[in-house]
């Protein structure tokens, strides 16, 4: 762990292409509420260890008189409102993703923790939202990535180690016997020579409930929840931070956020799921991460067909998720038309049909250095089509402005069901997640998922 690096300059992208991110100038924890705080540091640069089907009748359902208090706090309960966040930063900060590169050389060391033996092979199925997807075929079909990628440059958030290129197995998961047990230090390396099979990715949730003793959910935050669910049901907080750049706030309802997950767990566990980025000076990086559509190579900052480092494809977006991105941007598009009908919101906010989504696990000492996204295709980036991105699980402090400075950023904390949309002139936003908040997930998400303690994020664009 890197404490305090300061100036360091990660650039994930110099010139046309990637997601260049900044370190930390130092910090100043003054959280003034829920969404924004001006002038906010400590984005340290590091990432470390890291539809519309609603759901919302049965929510009504249980959110009735009539139901048992026991319903409603398994539903409800330990839901943290803003509010009742730890809001000091953690004191880990200012970390490795800073680090400038130590040569020029861009190595790969990918690392899986080690898991149980699970399922070999990923499960696009979203059970429980509607599957009649109207969504075009045309939607997912992927550009010839060529000509825009003479724009990207090399790499910035993922540095690796100079002894390896590519990704590296260990000897049992290379010879397809297994990796597993040990998910706290346990990893497994990718080697550029071998492939993954099936099977041996990180779980982003836990295999069994714990045994502990379970606390009862004070009434206090059940009410809050319940609260909470109800202004969502009326549809919800809609803030509108600059033009392009809205936050749903409580957009997906709890059982939404639990199909998700799911969804994100069985997808992780496949070919193509979570894996260990590393640095290129060989420090680690303590995030999963993993993509759907195309891979994003962190290492060259370009997206592609395959996997670099064990050549697997990258699962398809699944339809339900292309739903819920979709109802994001119609609810947005109907905000910004009944707030000011002189504009035209699809100028304000463009439409995007995503074909490539990267899923970022955090846990509580994850970060993500200011960056931009700038790896997409010249014509998505210059059409300004938005990043849509969906937060799930703990709450995540997340920094945003025009200048690569963490000091002159805003801060807006991003809980679980909230949909961060940033298009049009926003689309080039700085941007980075400076903390994540411990414990302050959904307890109903957690019970119901079993996910593990931290945060989920899904960006969804079109390339
Ligand atoms: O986790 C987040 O909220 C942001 C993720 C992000 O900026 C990225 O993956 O490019
Ligand atoms: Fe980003």
């Amino acid at each position: 762990m890197n404490r305090g690096r300061g100036n360091n300059r990660r650039d994930r992208g110099g010139g046309g292409g990637g997601r260049q991110h900044y370190a930390a100038k130092g910090r100043s924890a003054q959280p003034t509420g829920p969404w924004v705080a001006r002038g906010v540091a400590g984005a340290g640069g590091h990432l470390d260890d890291a539809s519309s089907g609603s759901g919302s009748s049965e929510i009504v359902r249980r959110n009735t008189e009539t139901a048992s208090v026991d319903d409603v706090r398994k539903k409800f309960g330990d839901v943290l409102l803003s509010t009742e966040y730890p809001s000091e930063p953690s004191s880990e900060s200012h970390g490795s993703l800073n680090v400038p590169p130590k040569d020029g050389n861009l190595k790969g060391v990918q690392s899986f923790p080690k898991t149980e033996p699970i399922v070999p092979c990923y499960n696009n199925n979203f059970p429980s939202l509607p599957t009649d997807s109207k969504l075009s075929e045309s939607g997912m079909s992927i550009t010839s990535r060529d000509q825009n990628f003479k724009n990207c440059s090399p790499s910035h958030y993922i540095f690796t180690s100079p002894q390896t290129v590519g990704c590296q197995f260990s000897p049992e998961v290379q010879s397809g016997k297994k990796t597993t047990s040990d998910g706290a230090s346990g990893e497994t390396k990718f080697g550029s020579s071998v492939s993954q099979h099936d099977g041996f990715s990180f779980d982003i949730c836990e295999e069994r409930r714990s045994s502990g003793v379970k606390l009862k959910t004070p009434l206090h935050k059940i009410n809050k929840a319940k609260r909470k669910e109800e202004l969502r049901m009326q549809g919800g907080n809609i803030k509108v931070f600059r033009p392009g750049m809205i936050l749903l706030k409580g957009h997906l309802s709890l059982d939404e956020q639990v199909k998700m997950v799911k969804s994100c767990r069985d997808l992780g566990r496949g070919p193509g799921g979570f894996y260990q980025p590393g640095f290129r000076d060989g420090a680690k990086l303590h995030l999963k991460m993993m993509c759907l559509g195309k891979n994003w190579d962190p290492e060259k900052s370009e997206y592609g067909d395959l996997r670099p480092g064990d050549q697997t494809k990258p699962p398809p977006i699944p339809d339900e998720f292309q739903l819920l991105v979709k109802g994001a941007i119609e609810k947005c598009h109907n905000h910004l038309e009944s707030d000011n009908k002189m504009l035209k919101a699809r100028n304000i906010l463009p439409p995007m049909t995503p074909n490539v989504c990267i899923i970022n696990f955090y846990t509580k000492m994850g970060k993500l250095g200011l960056h931009k996204d700038k790896d997409e295709s010249s014509k998505s980036l210059l059409d300004g089509l938005p990043v849509v991105s969906f937060s799930l699980g703990d709450t995540a402090e997340f920094l945003f402005g025009d200048e690569g400075d963490v000091d002159k950023a805003d801060k807006v904390e991003l809980e679980s069901g909230d949909v961060l949309i940033f298009g049009g002139k926003s689309r080039h936003i700085f941007h980075a997640v400076s903390n994540i908040l411990a414990d302050s997930a959904p307890r109903y998400l957690m019970d119901e998922t079993l996910l593990k303690a931290g945060r989920l994020n899904l960006t969804f664009r079109e390339y």
